[in-house]
């Protein structure tokens, strides 16, 4: 199972979050973020991961091309998650300016039509991510989306279930939507951007019992 952890602010925590399994660690470049940070900001932390088997996703919300791809430069990032408005056409000129690059597509879920919505960006994007709809806030918000719609979702490409996943709640999001995939934010968190090592450890062991994640060294 894939396991991204979102909202990495400091060196020393995402190299003691890609220790205790994470696949994924996610940086937040959207300004108005209380979790944003700058483009050397996030070499940083990328230089003190060293050479750990972690993918570095950049998280954007309805920002330029250039901007994307100088960060991705700059942080050596290996994927972009797309968290705002981005139309189709917007992924696929990306995709071209950045063609080594995972493409990840949030889409914030209300309702079953979202899900339609979220499959139309399938030929363009490698990975979905499926997070909460909330008025006012594009992410990290600590709000679930309706499981129940997600029984049936299967759109033929790699996807993460986000939106208010918790060390409590896991077990039940697992049993239920069976993600390929899962993006933690707030639920591991003292404070937007500092995250809580001891709720991370305490989310991997809840992942271990569910029997569908298998620590690296397993
Ligand atoms: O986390 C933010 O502050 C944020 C701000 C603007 C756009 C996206 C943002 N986060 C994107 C993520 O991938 C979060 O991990 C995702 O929304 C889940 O967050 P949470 O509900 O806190 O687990």
């Amino acid at each position: 199972m894939r396991v991204k952890i979102c909202g990495i602010t400091k060196p020393e925590q995402g190299a003691a979050i890609a220790d205790l399994g994470a696949t994924a660690l996610g940086f937040i470049c959207v300004p108005t973020s209380p979790r944003y940070v700058t483009d050397l900001q996030i070499l940083r932390v990328v230089q003190a991961l060293e050479a750990m088997p972690v993918d570095r996703i950049g998280v954007f919300a309805n920002t330029t091309i250039e901007i994307i791809c100088q960060t991705v430069e700059v942080g050596r990032l290996t994927g972009v998650q797309l968290h705002g408005g981005e139309s189709l056409e917007f992924c696929d000129r990306l995709r071209q300016a950045l063609p080594e690059v995972e493409i990840l597509k949030a889409i914030r879920v209300k309702a079953a039509t979202d899900l339609s919505k979220a499959r139309d960006y399938l030929p363009v994007v490698d990975t979905l991510l499926l997070d909460a709809y909330h008025p006012g806030l594009l992410g990290g918000t600590g709000q679930t989306l309706d499981w129940n719609l997600l029984k049936q979702f299967n759109p033929g490409c790699p996807w993460l279930l986000a939106g208010g996943l918790t060390p409590e709640n896991i077990q039940g999001a697992i049993a239920q939507v069976k993600p390929p995939g899962i993006d933690l934010s707030s639920g591991v968190e003292r404070s937007p951007g500092d995250k809580d090592l001891a709720k991370v450890a305490e989310l991997f062991f809840k992942l271990q019992l569910t029997g569908s994640y298998l620590p690296q060294s397993a």
